[in-house]
């Protein structure tokens, strides 16, 4: 699913605009909206506070990073009839590019199975998350996971989330400190927990990251198999941001001019570059 927003309210205007000012120029700006979508924005209308567009965007807008110092808050009215759950079969991700929010699944999603997706950081422990709902979304979640009365569910759940943390910190940080080898076996481990845990990480992502480190450690035959397998993951998802996508392209390009005549079994990235010269 596919969807640009209806609003995009940088944070630094809505922090630093006293209440009345901001109030007004968000009304004209949702009454300067093409009619259905300004009527889409007035039908997620629940609360009924003293300010309706504060009631509509307080349960609705999401956090996006529009560029890297500049945080918006975006209204998109499809993600508006999405709820939280904290074992979610969908995640999202928006593209300062395109301005446009994507939703993937985790996993085949039947029809009729509600869509969901998690409001917090997929690694929040269960307390923090329950708080951090409470205080920042304002409801007390009501999904299977947090009704259980099975502690040990829980605590497993906890565990294996703050593992998926780990691992990918791990993982990401590795190409600057060079622990390649062991980042291999960490991102294994980290699709597997994941997994586990449903909530695996996105396998594009996953394998364009697995691909560089197989070219770090100098194994090309692998780097251009998971390079491959991110190209065509990209290609699936049809994301209206190319960014990903082309860079993708471009690497397998790269591995593939590598490849011509050059024989490597495994051998330190310097040497790789060099040989192939
Ligand atoms: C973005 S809206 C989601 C769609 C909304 N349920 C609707 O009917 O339009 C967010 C609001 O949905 C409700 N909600 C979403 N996930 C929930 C959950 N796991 N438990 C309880 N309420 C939830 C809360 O009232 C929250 O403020």
């Amino acid at each position: 699913m596919v969807e640009y927003p209806a609003l995009l309210l940088g944070v630094s205007f809505l922090q630093d605009a006293k209440a009345h000012h901001r109030r007004r120029l968000v009304k004209r700006g949702v009454e300067q909206l093409p009619g259905e979508t300004r009527r889409g924005v007035y039908e997620l209308h629940r609360k009924k506070g003293d300010y309706v567009l504060d009631d509509i965007l307080a349960p609705n807008a999401v956090s996006v990073q529009v560029t890297e110092e500049e945080a918006a808050m975006g209204l998109f009215l499809e993600f508006s009839r999405i709820n939280h759950d904290c074992q979610p079969n969908a995640l999202y991700r928006f593209s300062p590019k395109t301005l446009a929010l994507e939703v993937f699944p985790y996993r085949t999603i039947q029809p009729g199975e509600e869509i969901t997706v998690s409001y917090t950081p997929i690694s929040m422990p269960h307390n923090q998350r329950r708080e951090y709902l409470r205080q920042v979304w304002g409801f007390d979640c009501s999904c299977s996971l947090c009704h259980s009365t099975d502690e040990a569910a829980i605590s497993d759940s906890d565990h294996r989330r703050e593992r998926v943390g780990e691992l990918k910190q791990s993982v990401l940080q590795a190409s600057s400190q060079q622990y390649f080898e062991n980042a291999l076996v960490m991102a294994q481990e980290w699709l597997e927990v994941g997994e586990r845990e449903g909530v695996p990480p996105l396998l594009a992502e996953y394998y364009d990251i697995v691909a560089r480190l197989s070219f770090d450690v100098g194994d090309l035959q692998d780097a251009r198999r998971y390079a491959l397998l991110a190209f065509d993951a990209w290609t699936k998802f049809g994301s209206v941001d190319d960014t990903d996508l082309e860079a993708a392209r471009e690497y397998l390009r790269e591995l593939n001019r590598l490849g011509r005549g050059v024989k490597l079994e495994r051998q330190g990235v310097a040497n790789m570059f060099k040989d192939a010269e």
